[in-house]
């Protein structure tokens, strides 16, 4: 017991914890971190079911705080051995004003790193995306990809530019003096489109599919792959790569990595209905229903929409030009980059992932009736 004991000592926090990733992430630390001596839980909203996980061994520590407010980021940080960094404004449907998304993922991830800096903090892990490659603009295709694939990353839309400014802050900082003289260590990993328990756009897909009488209409054709990774794959690796950064500083400080698993490649569409299939939904069509210049005209029309109701009301559908580009283009991973640094196995198959997901979903199913 001893070594239990002495082994409970490090203190983390979780930004953005309450997020769809980031409880999965807090979860998975309470479960897969035996060091761990307390969890810090910093978000914008902080969730009910907080409350169920006081009650274990490690002390957590519910922090309602925004990382846009540098002094709140700082008092969170000060005495936190590391930081996952989770916290962000993830909208590609035009809800937020660019400013915002700016202030939230941009000057929040400065908040953060000056906060680490101040206070001696010496490990950082962010969360940052795929889309800090691709797609882009020009619906380049990137097939299999890994961190070294060459790929012209443009950047127009404000949640992908905020995305790339903010890891290669996180990057730069690799190396910074933090208070005491050591230094900070930091890396970034980049999910694709996650899924599991929890993901909202399931979720709205779901209720889309049930108004249309169960059923939903191709529109994206079938050969379009697109990355996938299960949930709770991401948030394990997030809690292996902050363990193993404190072993391996010199190897993964300042890296980036792709979070990918076992998960098919599919088109988006395709890949949805692995578990809206099991719930009694289907799709309709072998090829897109609508020719992709009609899509793209529909998706200009919700753009122009948006902007003239905008005085009057929020208009913010899942189609626009940008989500159209996304799932039209072709964007997956296959890499072992972070296999090869710090020993990553995906820790939910995809059997696994599936039952899991499809298992959320069913009861969301029977609560809805
Ligand atoms: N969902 C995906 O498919 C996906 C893919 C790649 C990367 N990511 C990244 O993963 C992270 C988590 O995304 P998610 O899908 O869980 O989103 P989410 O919206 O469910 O979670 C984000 C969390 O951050 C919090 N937050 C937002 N603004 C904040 C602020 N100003 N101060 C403090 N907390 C704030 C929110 O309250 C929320 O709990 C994001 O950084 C996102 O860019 C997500
Ligand atoms: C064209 C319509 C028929 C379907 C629209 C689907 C669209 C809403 C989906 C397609 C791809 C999705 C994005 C993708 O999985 C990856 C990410 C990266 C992440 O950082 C944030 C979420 C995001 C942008 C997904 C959002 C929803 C998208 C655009």
């Amino acid at each position: 017991m001893a070594d239990s004991a002495q082994a409970q000592e490090l203190v983390y926090l979780v930004t953005g914890g309450c997020g769809f990733l980031g409880e999965h992430v807090v979860r998975m630390l309470l479960q897969q971190e035996p060091r761990l001596r307390e969890l810090r839980i910093f978000d914008l909203h902080l969730g009910p079911w907080l409350e169920e996980l006081k009650t274990g061994p490690v002390q957590v520590t519910a922090i309602q705080g925004d990382v846009t407010q540098a002094h709140e980021v700082a008092a969170a940080v000060a005495g936190a051995h590391v930081v996952i960094h989770t916290a962000g404004l993830v909208d590609v449907f035009g809800r937020a004003s660019p400013e915002t998304i700016h202030a939230v993922n941009v000057q929040g991830t400065k908040n953060v790193i000056e906060a680490c800096v101040q206070t001696g903090t010496q490990f950082l892990v962010y969360t940052s995306s795929m889309e800090v490659v691709g797609p882009n603009i020009k619906g380049h295709p990137f097939y299999r990809g890994n961190e070294d694939t060459p790929y012209e990353a443009v950047h127009r839309h404000p949640y992908p530019r905020s995305k790339a400014l903010a890891e290669q802050l996180v990057l730069e900082a690799n190396g910074r003096k933090v208070r005491g003289g050591l230094p900070l260590v930091t890396c970034a990993l980049r999910p694709t489109g996650i899924y599991g328990e929890g993901h909202q756009i399931m979720r709205d897909l779901y209720q889309q599919g049930l108004r249309l009488g169960g059923r939903l209409f191709r529109a994206i054709p079938a050969s379009v792959e697109h990355g996938r990774v299960y949930v709770g794959n991401v948030a394990w690796m997030h809690v292996l790569v902050a363990r193993e950064l404190q072993e391996r500083a010199a190897l993964m400080g300042g890296q980036v990595y792709f979070c990918y698993d076992k998960s098919p490649y599919k088109s988006y569409e395709d890949f949805n209905m692995e578990f809206l299939g099991p719930c009694g939904l289907r799709l309709v069509g072998t090829r897109p229903l609508l020719p992709y210049w009609l899509l793209m005209l529909l998706a200009f029309l919700n753009a122009l929409l948006q902007w003239l109701l905008r005085p009057l009301l929020l208009y913010a559908p899942l189609l626009n030009p940008y989500t159209l580009a996304m799932a039209n283009t072709t964007f997956t991973v296959s890499t072992d980059k972070a296999q090869r640094h710090f020993g990553y196995e995906p820790l939910f198959s995809w059997e696994e992932s599936r039952t899991r997901t499809v298992r959320w979903m069913q009861t969301m199913d029977s609560s809805a009736q």
